[in-house]
């Protein structure tokens, strides 16, 4: 959702934990099951709107909502792509047009034309018709961007005429016209480069500014973001827009890469007649980026339970070291409070007293923002720099910090130099430590079978593997010692494996579940030496 619903996407606490693991007997006995009838009830809330709540316990890894988009097209801030298929085009030497229309398609041939959910007859007909590729400067990409911005609001006006039942779902959910109409360069840029462009340039008088503006709120406040690889799109979908935010959600979602349908899947236990819940923000940022971002994008001021807690329930993804005095934490006075400051939580007689005022947190906090994302992320050295150099400043668990560690976690043993085998035991243990930290906060911020959870498991069988043989070949463990670790390592691949599977089969997450997949088999042969290891 614009922040779109994000694709970054538990189990009972059971499955939940990191190095308790999830039992495999558990995991394999999950068979998808065929859904009968709604496992969802719909209430009001007077603060949220409609919310859906689990109408009976639903597991983790359960299918919630499986559902066909009603509209699908580029996002707001794409780049130039095909209408059809939605591949990015800047690359190509020269962008083939529609001989219909005249807008980018990626070839004559795209498998997206004149077809639902990608460039369809109607809409090239209307576009063709209103000469609108006349508003298209191919000498000015930026220009073409900004074009981009009316596709998916006219698809969803054409669906007034070509299928009304979906026109009225989607136009019964939120815009928030109200509090945005009071936001200036909000408004403004949508009458400019939306409404004008519809009725104005194009001469489309059949549609009100009125109901193009509140096209533009709905698909702010409810599109998902999807597509695989790089693909930049949104899609309004009938129901699972009416799952509420929360910063620690019980849900995640995957989308088709062909046909785009998005099903949302249990993270966690939700038990009977609690909300179903997803993150409208990044889960891996502190209170006060989600918070400023859910306001300015959603609208709305999340009060959560992690949001209402300094320490961000115990993982301290927001703490900042004091400079004043040892062991001291700078956390935020009152995280509800955009403007609250920031001070030392160590005891007075500790620390001298350190504070920070909201303002200067920010800009900090922005500048070391800035150094962390124009890291190569290949560059393992840089990466391990930063972390380095700010071990004094944010915590070991700060987001910052924890994103760099993510990227090492993916990147110790796949780049040249640093390919697995040729890591050494100091990097392969460092690898798996960075996995275990990994795994330890996003078992409180995104719990359960999530993909990050899937990815950091798979991410952490290799060292685990390596180490174990190196061991066995420089000092003999004990048959019962080598059966105990393969045990581990098992569980780790199997959740992987089973949570890798929810992936697309092709997007980097599902083909390493195939990996997952294979590397259980290789621990299967361990059986011939140590005997059977569940
Ligand atoms: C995608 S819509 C969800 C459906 C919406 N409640 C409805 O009735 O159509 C997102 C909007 O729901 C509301 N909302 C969702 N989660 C919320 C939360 N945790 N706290 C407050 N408002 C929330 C906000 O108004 C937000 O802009």
């Amino acid at each position: 959702m614009s922040c779109r619903h994000r694709r970054k996407k538990s189990g009972s606490s059971r499955s939940s934990k990191s190095e308790s693991g999830n039992s495999s007997s558990f995991l394999e006995d999950i068979i998808e099951d065929h859904f009968i009838g709604p496992k969802y009830d719909v209430k009001i809330s007077k603060v949220m709107g409609r919310y859906i709540v689990a109408r009976k316990d639903i597991r983790p890894g359960e299918i919630i909502i499986s559902e066909q988009p009603l509209v699908v097209g580029p996002c707001t801030d794409c780049r130039v792509q095909c209408l059809g298929c939605y591949k990015n085009l800047e690359s190509e030497d020269k962008i083939f047009k529609c001989s219909g229309c005249g807008w980018p398609l990626c070839s004559k041939k795209c498998p997206g034309r004149k077809r639902q959910h990608g460039h369809t007859q109607i809409e090239c007909t209307i576009l063709q018709e209103c000469k609108s590729a006349a508003f298209l400067n191919y000498d000015d990409l930026q220009d073409v961007r900004a074009n981009f911005q009316v596709i998916v609001p006219l698809r969803c006006l054409i669906l007034k005429t070509t299928d009304p039942s979906s026109y009225d779902i989607l136009m019964d959910m939120e815009s928030h016209n109200d509090i945005r109409r009071n936001i200036p360069d909000l408004w403004d840029l949508n009458q400019t480069r939306v409404v004008d462009r519809i009725i104005k340039d194009w001469g489309l008088t059949e549609f009100t500014e009125e109901e193009i503006h509140t096209i533009c709120g709905i698909l702010e406040v409810n599109a998902f973001e999807i597509g695989q690889q790089g693909v930049n799109i949104r899609g309004l979908y009938p129901t699972s827009f009416l799952l509420s935010h929360d910063c620690v959600p019980n849900t995640n979602h995957t989308d088709h890469e062909d046909t785009y349908q998005l099903t949302i899947r249990a993270s966690t236990d939700i038990l009977e007649g609690q909300p179903i819940t997803l993150s409208y923000a990044y889960t891996l940022q502190s209170t006060q980026k989600r918070r400023e971002q859910l306001l300015e994008n959603k609208f709305f001021e999340c009060r959560c339970k992690r949001c209402s807690d300094p320490t961000e329930l115990g993982t301290y993804v927001g703490a900042l070291h004091c400079p004043k005095c040892d062991n001291g934490l700078v956390l935020c006075d009152n995280p509800l409070d955009l403007e609250s400051p920031w001070s030392c939580t160590n005891v007075r007689n500790v620390c001298p007293g350190y504070s920070l005022s909201a303002h200067s947190h920010k800009l900090l906090i922005n500048r070391i923002s800035n150094e962390a994302e124009s890291i190569d992320s290949n560059d393992i050295d840089a990466l391990e720099h930063f972390l380095q150099k700010y071990r004094n400043v944010l915590h070991s668990s700060h987001y910052l910090c924890l994103g760099v560690k993510v990227t090492l976690s993916q990147v110790y043993g796949r780049i040249p130099g640093y390919l697995v085998h040729e890591l050494s035991e100091k990097q392969l243990m460092r690898k798996r430590d960075i996995c275990y930290e990994i795994l330890k906060v996003f078992d409180v911020i995104e719990p359960g079978f999530t993909r990050i959870r899937g990815v950091t498991l798979y991410e952490l069988h290799a060292p685990l593997m390596i180490l174990l043989t190196r061991q066995i070949e420089t000092q003999p463990l004990s048959k019962s010692d080598v059966k105990s670790a393969l045990k581990k390592l098992l569980r780790y691949l199997v959740e992987a494996k089973v949570i890798l599977s929810y992936e697309p089969e092709h997007s980097t997450e599902g083909l390493m579940g195939v990996a997952a997949k294979d590397a259980l088999l290789q621990i299967k042969n361990w059986e011939k030496i140590v005997g059977k290891i569940r």
